[in-house]
C-alpha cells in the first residue's frame, strides 16, 4: 500500500466531506437574510432544513447499496454535483419552493458523501488505524460548519445572497474536479468494488441487515447522536433563549461551544475504541445514560438553569457525535468490504431518523400544550420546553433498550468465534491487578 498515495486520497474525501458539512450547514446560520428573502417565518424556515434531513436520512441505505456497487469515487463526485446545483438553486430562488427544491438537492448530495469517505479507510489503510481515522475524519468534516459559521456569512454579508451562495457551490465544483482526477476507490492491484461483490444487491442489503453487529451499530447511533443534532439543528436555540432567558450573544456561545467540545472529544474516543474494541457499546450506554442525567437536571431545575449547569449539557451533547462514531466501527468490524458501504448507510440511518422523530415530537408537544392552555407563559415557555424536551429521555431508554438487546446476539456469535465478553466489572477488577502488579514490579525493579 502506497502511504503517500493513502494520505491524499484519505485527504481528498475529508475534504469532499468538510465542503458536504458546510453545504449542509450553510442555511441555518442565514436565518435572517433567509427569511427576508422568502418573506417567511421560522416555522416555515425550519421546513427547509427537516425536509433537507428527510432526504438525507432516507437516502443512507440506498447510498451504502451504491457505494458497493460504484464505489466511493463516482458516488463522491456525483454527491458534490448534486450540492453544487442545489447551492446554484438556492443562489437565485426567490420562493419557498425554489428554496425547498434546492435544500433537498443539497441534501440528496450530502447524503452520498460520508458514506462513501468512509468506505476509503478500510479499503486504504490497515485494520489498526481504522478507528482513530474514522474519528478524525468525522471530526475535520465538522470544521465545514465553522467554515459556513464564519468566512461564508461574512462574504454574504459582504456581497450579497447570490454572490455567498455561487461560491458554495463553486466550492463543490473544486471538489468534483479533485475527487475525478485524484480520488480511487481502492489501491492499485486490489479489485474494484463491484467486482468483488459475490452477492446480489438485494441480498447485500439482506446479509447487512441480518449481521447483528450491523445493528448493534445503528442502535447505537441512534441513541447517542440524536439528541446532540435535536439541540443543534432546531431547539437548542429556542430553548436557550425563550425557554431559559438568556441572551441570544450567550446561546450563540453555547452553540460554538458544541462544535469545539465535538472536535477534541473525537481523537481521545478513538483512542478508546481502538484500545477497548470489546467496550464500545458500554461507552455508548455511558456517554448515553450521562447525556440523560444532565438533561434530567436541567429540565427540573427550579427557575432558570445556571450557565455553567448549560455548559455542562452542551459538554455532554458534543461528545454524542463522535460517540456515534462507534457505530461506524462496528459496521466496520463486522462485514465485509464489499458491503461494508450498505452497513455504513444502515448505521448513518439510526442517528438521524431519531433526530427527525424527535425533533417533530417536541414541536408537537410544544403545540398540545399551548392549544390545551398549560403553557399560559406562551408555547417557547420554560414549563412547556421542560415537558417536551422530557421526551428525549424515552427515545434514549428506547434506544439503550435496543443496544442491550442487540449486543446480547453480538456476544452470543463472538463467544461462538471463541471471544468471550467478561462482565464489565469483572474485567474492571482484572485491569486494576494487572496494573497494580505492573506498578509493584517497576517499584521493585
Ligand atoms: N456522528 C456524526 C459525525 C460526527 C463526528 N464528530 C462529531 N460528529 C455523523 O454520524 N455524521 C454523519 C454525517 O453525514 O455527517
Amino acid at each position: 500500500m502506497n502511504s503517500w498515495r493513502a494520505w491524499m486520497v484519505w485527504g481528498i474525501g475529508v475534504f469532499a466531506y468538510l465542503v458536504a458539512v458546510m453545504q449542509r450547514t450553510s442555511f441555518g446560520v442565514v436565518g435572517l437574510e433567509a427569511s427576508a428573502r422568502f418573506h417567511v417565518g421560522g416555522a416555515v424556515l425550519s421546513s427547509f432544513t427537516v425536509l433537507q434531513l428527510v432526504v438525507y436520512a432516507s437516502l443512507q441505505v440506498p447510498v451504502g447499496m451504491l457505494v458497493d456497487r460504484f464505489g466511493s469515487r463516482i458516488m463522491v463526485a456525483t454527491g458534490a454535483v448534486f450540492m453544487g446545483l442545489g447551492q446554484l438553486q438556492i443562489a437565485v430562488a426567490d420562493s419557498v419552493v425554489t428554496g425547498i427544491i434546492g435544500r433537498m438537492l443539497v441534501g440528496m448530495g450530502d447524503a452520498m458523501t460520508f458514506v462513501s469517505v468512509l468506505r476509503l479507510v478500510p479499503l486504504w489503510f490497515p485494520a489498526k488505524r481504522s478507528p482513530l481515522l474514522t474519528q478524525l475524519t468525522g471530526m475535520l468534516g465538522m470544521l465545514g460548519q465553522l467554515v459556513s459559521v464564519i468566512p461564508f456569512l461574512a462574504l454574504l454579508h459582504a456581497s450579497g445572497w447570490t454572490t455567498g451562495f455561487l461560491s458554495l457551490a463553486s466550492m463543490s465544483a473544486l471538489v468534483v474536479v479533485l475527487v475525478l482526477a485524484l480520488l480511487r476507490n481502492a489501491p492499485e492491484g486490489s479489485a474494484p468494488a463491484q467486482q468483488t461483490q459475490p452477492e446480489g444487491t438485494r441480498a447485500v442489503l439482506a446479509a447487512a441487515w441480518r449481521q447483528p453487529g450491523t445493528r448493534l451499530g445503528l442502535w447505537s447511533h441512534f441513541t447517542v447522536q440524536f439528541s446532540g443534532n435535536v439541540f443543534a439543528l432546531a431547539w437548542g436555540f429556542p430553548f436557550l433563549v425563550a425557554g431559559e432567558g438568556y441572551s441570544s450573544g450567550s446561546a450563540a456561545g453555547l452553540m460554538s461551544f458544541f462544535v469545539v467540545v465535538a472536535l477534541f472529544a473525537g481523537p481521545p474516543v478513538g483512542r478508546f475504541v481502538s484500545r477497548h474494541p470489546l467496550r464500545r457499546s458500554t461507552f455508548v450506554l455511558l456517554i448515553t445514560a450521562l447525556t440523560a442525567l444532565v438533561w434530567a437536571v436541567v429540565l427540573v431545575y427550579p427557575g432558570q438553569a445556571p450557565f455553567w449547569l448549560l455548559v455542562v449539557l452542551v459538554a455532554a451533547l458534543a461528545v454524542g457525535g463522535p460517540s456515534s462514531m462507534i457505530g461506524f466501527d462496528f459496521a466496520r468490524t463486522f462485514n465485509p468490504s464489499h458491503r461494508l458501504g450498505t452497513a455504513t448507510g444502515i448505521v448513518n440511518s439510526g442517528g438521524f431518523v431519531a433526530a427527525l422523530i424527535t425533533m417533530f415530537l417536541v414541536g408537537w408537544l410544544l403545540d398540545v400544550q399551548h392549544a390545551m392552555g398549560l403553557s399560559p407563559a406562551g408555547l417557547y415557555s420554560l414549563s412547556a420546553f421542560r415537558v417536551a424536551l422530557a421526551v428525549q429521555l424515552l427515545v434514549m431508554a428506547f434506544g439503550a433498550v435496543m443496544v442491550l438487546r442487540v449486543r446480547r446476539k453480538v456476544r452470543r456469535q463472538l463467544a461462538a468465534n471463541g471471544v468471550h465478553v467478561a462482565p464489565l466489572l469483572v474485567a474492571v477488577r482484572t485491569a486494576w491487578a494487572d496494573y497494580r502488579s505492573r506498578r509493584t514490579a517497576e517499584a521493585e525493579s
